[in-house]
């Protein structure tokens, strides 16, 4: 379930355009193409802009694996490589374990291919909420806004 103004997987022009996919084994699968727009050096991706990538393809994990609202309470990323602009990361998110409302993902990015150089590393903890989380914090229609730009019916299960 998600919302087409979302900044990671919505439409809005200066967004990540981000799409997930739900593998095999329960992978979940996430592509970000570095455009010139998410620069933090001359030529490099901006480490927030990747971090974003990352909260947005872990939150993906638990909105398609478990199917129930939840938010980041926790996200670390590790840099181990330059991601240059025009590169595509390849993330592939993991469901770790749930315990109570707590649940932990991880996610790793590799260069270019499923099979590149890994770049970035990544987990977060989500924390379950109540619906009311989004219409007391967010707008007060919040569910008619999802219900009404939902792509979940796009979503692919194991194509
Ligand atoms: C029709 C509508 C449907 C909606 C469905 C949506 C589905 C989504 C699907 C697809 C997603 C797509 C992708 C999205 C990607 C982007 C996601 C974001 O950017 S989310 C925005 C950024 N995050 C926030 O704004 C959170 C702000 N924080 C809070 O609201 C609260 O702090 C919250 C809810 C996280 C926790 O508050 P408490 O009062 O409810 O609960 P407490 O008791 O504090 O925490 C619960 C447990 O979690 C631990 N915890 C919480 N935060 C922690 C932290 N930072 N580090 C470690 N533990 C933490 C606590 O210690 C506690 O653990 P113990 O149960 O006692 O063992």
């Amino acid at each position: 379930m998600h919302y087409d103004q979302c900044f990671g997987c919505g439409d809005v022009e200066s967004g990540l355009h981000m799409r997930t996919t739900v593998g095999e084994h329960m992978v979940v699968h996430s592509r970000f193409t570095v455009t010139e727009a998410h620069q933090g050096a001359p030529g490099l991706a901006h480490g927030g802009l990747l971090a974003c990538a990352f909260d947005e393809a872990l939150g993906s994990t638990v909105g398609n694996l478990l199917r129930k609202p939840a938010v980041t309470g926790k996200l670390e990323t590790d840099f181990v490589r330059p991601v240059p602009v025009g590169t595509t990361l390849y993330i592939a998110a993991r469901l770790d374990g749930v315990a109570g409302r707590k649940i932990y993902v991880s996610a790793e990015g590799r260069l270019g291919s499923a099979d590149g150089q890994v770049a970035v590393r990544a987990r977060a903890l989500f924390v379950q909420v109540g619906f009311e989380h989004f219409t007391t914090h967010g707008y007060a229609d919040a569910l008619q806004r999802f219900r009404s730009t939902t792509r979940e019916s796009k979503w692919d299960i194991n194509p």
